[in-house]
């Protein structure tokens, strides 16, 4: 690929540009602050969101989105889900005609219950065709360790989606493609919802068995949504859905079980964030959507329903667990 902007220098924006980097794609990360751009530019570094790593000498870096967009075969989207829309609107005149967009953003606008891809089409007036997104099991710390995993590139457009996964294709980052862009969606953005009950679980010191149950059932319900939305069944049982439920899931690195373990251990939500360091927890923010949008299609989510309470203040972590084991015994 000629070149490709990533808007977004967090622990993701920041670590996929390192894989495009390292992949030899010719690659240019914005970072909103201008230190940030300066440090990743000079230094080779970002402090605040992976401190440890040293990024690739090839990697250029800018406070300037319109620098970055120029020229850009490929945009790369790094921002937390609910801050798309209005970055997006920000930067629509400067897109180069034609280009792929890219999400890497795991979550559901709250309000209007849009994927990320919705959003993306809406505001730019892409056609479906020309977005795509990476969803797998990706925890950033490890990838920018160069640990090896796989992922997955959806696109409706098959050539667009090779295109992608050439681009960020190395020896420690496998990238698989799809075309089922609303199953890769919505494992994303679901799993983060059951990383957050499977943290609350820990919190609350219940063990192993409780862990495999809520990822089990969680998986379930993950894609009875999915599928009616129109995904393929196959997908949650793929790098996108089950691969990344269970590294999120079991993973102490991961955001959403962190704050999870936080609300299990009697944390409020506001406690639970500053903990975080004020890194997103998309399934805090994500779950009422996903959960009203189950609610719209008739699917029912327990444990989305249980978080969406439990981050709402309306019930306790353990009132909520307490409930749904309690629920009605039914066929698996
Ligand atoms: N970190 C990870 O391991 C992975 C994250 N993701 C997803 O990628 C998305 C981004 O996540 P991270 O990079 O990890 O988040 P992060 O919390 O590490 O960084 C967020 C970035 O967005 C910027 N930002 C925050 N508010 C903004 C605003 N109003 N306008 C413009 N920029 C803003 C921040 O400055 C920062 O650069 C999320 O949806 C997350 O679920 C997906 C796979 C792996
Ligand atoms: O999406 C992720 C791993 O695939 C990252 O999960 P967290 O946002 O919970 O850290």
């Amino acid at each position: 690929m000629r070149r490709v902007a990533v808007l977004g220098a967090g622990s993701w924006g920041t670590t996929f540009a390192k894989v495009l980097a390292d992949a030899g794609t010719p690659v240019t990360l914005w970072a909103r602050r201008a230190e940030v751009a300066e440090a990743v530019a000079r230094e080779h570094r970002n402090p605040e969101y992976l401190p440890d790593v040293t990024l690739p000498a090839e990697l250029a870096a800018t406070a300037d989105a319109d620098e970055a967009l120029a020229g850009a075969e490929a945009v790369v989207l790094a921002l937390p889900a609910q801050r798309l829309r209005e970055n997006l609107e920000h930067w629509r005149p400067h897109l180069p005609e034609g280009v792929t967009l890219v999400s890497l953003a795991k979550g559901v606008e709250r309000g209007t219950l849009l994927r990320m891809s919705e959003v993306i089409c809406q505001v730019t007036d892409a056609g479906a065709d020309r977005v795509a997104v990476v969803s797998g099991p990706n925890l950033a710390g490890e990838i920018a360790a160069e640990q090896p995993t796989a992922t997955v590139v959806a696109c409706r457009d098959h050539d667009r989606a090779v295109a992608v996964q050439h681009a960020c294709s190395t020896g420690y980052f496998k990238p698989y493609t799809n075309t089922d862009v609303v199953g890769c969606e919505l494992g994303g953005a679901c799993k983060n919802v059951i990383a957050l009950a499977c943290g609350t679980a820990v919190g609350l010191g219940y063990g192993d068995n409780t862990m495999a149950s809520l990822i089990t059932r969680g998986l379930a319900e993950i894609s009875r949504l999915a599928v009616a939305l129109g995904a393929e069944p196959l997908t949650l049982a793929g790098l996108a859905g089950m691969g990344d439920l269970v590294a999120t899931c079991s993973s102490p690195l991961s955001r959403n079980r962190r704050f999870g373990e936080a609300l299990g251990r009697g944390m409020s939500v506001a406690e639970a964030e500053e903990a975080n360091h004020g890194q997103v927890a998309e399934g805090v923010k994500s779950c009422d959507a996903i959960s009203e949008l189950a609610r719209r299609h008739g699917v029912d989510t327990p444990i989305v329903d249980a978080v969406r309470r439990v981050c709402d203040g309306e019930v306790s972590a353990k009132e909520v667990g307490d409930e749904l084991i309690n629920r009605e015994l039914k066929v698996e």
